[in-house]
């Protein structure tokens, strides 16, 4: 057992053991998780600019330095709720208030929520950058962004879609099994990037027939944030897998599966 995992739990272990509270636990789980699903869903539509009512090109008109300055705002509160709380101190910290079974889940719909509130007042900025032309030049580049959205997918269950959103924390909670200790793994893509799910996020936003200035924006800030949010996560993993994560990092590179250790 870590020292982490000795915090203390504001809710008495009398409490968070009842049959009670465990099944609340995994309805507000599963709470959780469909409200992740609507918003992927969404930011799908979103970043495409397909099936949804509001996408990354259309909104309240304003100026471009509102706009900007709105928008900027909005990223960075995603990437403080996102990064923050995904780090080992602050687990540690809060896990005093949030039980430790639906600390995952309270993450998971915080960071939905800090994504639909983005979605709905995101500010369009609609200057062409790129305009494909030819339709089967458009039609291939927008069947590379769906090949990213599968690339993020796939990439979640190959490291453990449940326990990344929550539910098989709620879940062994409710059958009173102990949680399970993170594992170290590297299957299919991560045998040849240590970052599939990342990449699969950069080939969908960047992927797009019509580029505007907002969409600009966004794709940058969020490759940006991708690369720091890559430093913080390795840092956790190094400590929590320790040399094999060191060696892993030294014989699989970061995102581009063709060059070692980028
Ligand atoms: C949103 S996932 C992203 C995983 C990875 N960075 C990627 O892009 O495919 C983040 C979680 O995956 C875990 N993780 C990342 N690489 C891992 C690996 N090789 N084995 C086990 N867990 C891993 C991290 O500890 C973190 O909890």
């Amino acid at each position: 057992m870590t020292q982490l995992d000795h915090q203390v739990h504001s809710i008495s272990p009398d409490v968070a053991g009842t049959k009670v509270f465990r099944f609340i636990s995994f309805l507000y789980g599963i709470a959780a998780y469909l409200m992740f699903l609507v918003t992927i869903l969404y930011a799908i539509g979103f970043i495409m600019g397909m099936v949804v009512p509001k996408s990354i090109d259309t909104g309240t008109d304003s100026s471009a330095i509102e706009a900007v300055t709105i928008n900027l705002l909005l990223m960075a509160l995603f990437a403080v709720q996102h990064s923050v709380m995904a780090r080992q101190q602050f687990k540690a910290w809060w896990t005093q208030f949030v039980p430790k079974p639906v600390e995952r889940s309270t993450y998971v719909l915080l960071a939905s929520l800090s994504l639909l509130l983005l979605f709905w007042q995101w500010r369009p900025l609609p200057a062409i950058i790129w305009e494909v032309q030819d339709p089967d030049v458009a039609v291939t580049i927008v069947t590379l962004s769906f090949a990213g959205w599968v690339l993020v997918f796939t990439s979640t269950f190959l490291i453990n879609h449940f326990e990344l959103f929550g539910l098989q924390q709620v879940t062994q909670q409710l059958v009173d099994k102990q949680a399970s200790p993170p594992r170290f793994r590297t299957p299919l893509f991560y045998k040849f990037v240590r970052h599939p799910l990342y990449l699969g996020f950069i080939i969908a936003i960047w992927a797009a027939p019509t580029m505007t200035v907002g969409h600009l924006l966004f794709a940058s800030v969020i490759t940006l944030y991708i690369l720091l949010g890559i430093m913080l996560e390795e840092r956790d993993l190094v400590a929590l897998f320790g040399d094999e994560y060191r060696q892993y990092k030294q014989r699989v590179s970061m995102l581009i599966p063709w060059r070692r250790s980028v």
